[in-house]
């Protein structure tokens, strides 16, 4: 996968180059560019931000420069390329998202900063590519980078070759399957007591059936504490395959 990256703050990406990342970029499995968006600037003070029409608080970002950096950034790859644009009012970024991202040739992500993009930026891409904004989470970040973080290592991690076998991206909260749709229980490893704490009996039984009955109840319980609406989903979801059945 080819991930392009267009920010005022390429130093914000250094983290991209450390771990599992990293390596995967060293083995080829993952080609990831970063460009500075004052490169497609030509004044003096390359000048990205300017007054919001219609007034308003803060500065908004020009489409010039958006416009030539995107046009640079897809004319040199035949693969189409998505367009990323993380925003507080996009459509939440779920594990399921991710799948689908992780199966794309190309991603290019656009990070704003100041109160965002000039929204003839994104309608003019979508004329030419396929166009996502997307919310990490309900909150305000300063700008388009910590969430594109967030997007490139859940999306890498998904990529065949990016985990070694030590992890394992199937067993994850949220993922389908045998636990789908429930939070994680707890984990444990050596020793096997800890400061008067001692390691759940059954983990250290051998016997599979039970440590996997216990693993499936603590999930349900740590779902049942912490995301109680999750439940609500799975219960509607097998009530209405128990309806398909009959
Ligand atoms: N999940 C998530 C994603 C982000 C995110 C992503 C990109 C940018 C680019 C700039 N900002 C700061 C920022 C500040 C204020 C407003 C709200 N203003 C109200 C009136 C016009 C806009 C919007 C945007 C970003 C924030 N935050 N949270």
């Amino acid at each position: 996968m080819r991930i392009d990256i267009i920010t005022i703050f390429p130093d914000y990406f250094v983290p991209l180059e450390l771990s599992l990342i990293g390596k995967a970029r060293e083995a080829g499995i993952l080609d990831v560019r970063l460009h500075d968006l004052r490169s497609w600037t030509h004044d003096r003070h390359n000048t990205v931000d300017d007054t919001p029409y219609g007034g308003g608080p803060g500065m908004v970002m020009k489409p010039e420069p958006w416009g030539e950096a995107l046009d640079a950034v897809t004319a040199d790859d035949p693969a189409p390329a998505r367009l990323i644009l993380p925003t507080p009012s996009g459509t939440p970024f779920t594990q399921e998202h991710a799948k689908r991202l992780s199966q794309q040739p190309r991603l290019v992500f656009a990070c704003g900063r100041y109160e965002g993009i000039d929204a003839r930026v994104a309608a003019d891409a979508a004329e030419r590519m396929p166009v996502e904004e997307l919310s990490i989470g309900d909150y305000v970040l300063a700008g388009g980078e910590a969430a594109t973080l967030v997007v490139v290592e859940t999306v890498s991690r998904l990529l065949p070759g990016v985990l070694g076998n030590a992890e394992s991206a199937v067993q994850d909260s949220f993922a389908s399957g045998a636990m789908e749709n429930l939070l994680e229980g707890p984990v444990y490893t050596k020793p096997a007591r800890w400061r008067d704490q001692e390691v759940p009996p059954v983990l250290l039984s051998g016997d599979h059936g039970a440590v996997d009955r216990w693993r499936r109840h603590e999930a349900l319980r740590k779902t049942a504490r912490n995301r109680p609406e999750l439940l609500r989903e799975l219960a509607a979801q097998r009530l209405e395959s128990m309806d398909r059945r009959d």
